[in-house]
């Protein structure tokens, strides 16, 4: 299959700080993607090497078939970027900056972009600049619908929007993956959203560690149990245990392992540790399962 954005051996740094050290992800095309990560994994620094404002330390990323920091116009114009600070036009219209941006996308959906603006109920020469923060994302994101771009690169397309307005982008984006062949690269806090979103999901993790699979494995493979322990030593993360931590006030542990790989992991190296009952996860106690809280 092949890859709208490949990520290999990727290395970057602020100053002495290494943010990742040896990244390495495909996302392939007509996938959904999600990049899940705490707070300052370097989500949004990911975002801004593969479009190529930032050049790599070393290690290389590829979209859509071009290196990120040479990507041809031509190939820009296939990706709808949603990016934090995005619309820097904000001196002009509503109608102004729908003109301003038509002519760099051929298959430009004008359409589109008034179906999602119109709602705001705003008059086209409401200024940008004018509005509040879901309002201009709601123009931001009309723009990158209007371009019916091959692959979407979201960083957190969340921002500003209410609970109503981000149903009716999420509504408008399974549209838009209804036409088949289009890639989305999505990052979001928002992780319930994703759920009926994703195919794949690919955790950061501080320092730079990754792990890629499809959603469906996820739900079905991360688990949560209750457990008990003789003493005062709980069990620690290891190589079968991804997390231990309160849920609520009960103590639980995570794993990818099924229960009796478990319950034998215990018995050899927790021997202390009794292994209760299975908890249910929602898709976000999963993530902060894996991740953790903080
Ligand atoms: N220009 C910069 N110079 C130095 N450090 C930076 C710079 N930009 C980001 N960082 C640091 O790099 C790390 C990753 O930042 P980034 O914005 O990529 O995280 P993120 O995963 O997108 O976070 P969030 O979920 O909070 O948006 C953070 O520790 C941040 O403080």
């Amino acid at each position: 299959m092949t890859a709208a954005i490949q990520v290999e051996q990727l290395a970057h740094r602020y100053g002495q700080r290494f943010i990742y050290q040896d990244l390495s992800f495909s996302v392939p095309e007509g996938k959904v993607v999600a990049l899940l990560g705490k707070n300052g994994v370097g989500k949004t620094t990911l975002i801004r090497l593969l479009m190529g404002f930032l050049r790599p330390s070393a290690g290389q990323c590829q979209v859509l078939g071009e290196p990120s920091h040479a990507l041809s116009p031509r190939t820009r114009a296939r990706i709808g970027l949603l990016f934090e600070g995005h619309l820097a036009y904000d001196f002009m219209t509503i109608a102004q900056i729908e003109r301003f941006y038509r002519p760099f996308y051929r298959r430009w959906r004008r359409e589109l972009y008034y179906d999602l603006v119109d709602r705001l109920g705003l008059s086209p020469d409401h200024k940008i600049g004018d509005m509040s923060c879901g309002q201009r994302s709601q123009v931001v994101l009309g723009l990158i619908f209007a371009q019916d771009p091959d692959l979407m690169i979201l960083d957190d397309y969340s921002m500003g929007l209410d609970a109503g307005y981000r149903r009716l982008f999420l509504d408008y984006l399974r549209r838009f993956l209804d036409e088949g062949g289009k890639t989305v690269f999505v990052t979001s806090h928002v992780v319930q959203d994703m759920e009926s979103l994703v195919d794949e999901v690919i955790f950061l993790q501080r320092g730079g560690a990754v792990k890629q699979l499809p959603l469906a494995d996820f739900r079905r493979q991360f688990r949560c149990f209750g457990f008990q322990v003789e003493g005062d030593a709980p069990p620690q993360a290891d190589g079968l245990i991804e997390n231990v931590d309160l849920h609520g006030r009960e103590p639980v542990l995570y794993s990818f392992a099924a229960p009796e790989r478990l319950a034998a992991h215990l018995a050899t190296h927790w021997p202390q540790v009794r292994l209760g009952d299975e908890q249910a996860l929602t898709l976000e106690d999963a993530f902060i399962g894996l991740t953790g809280k903080y």
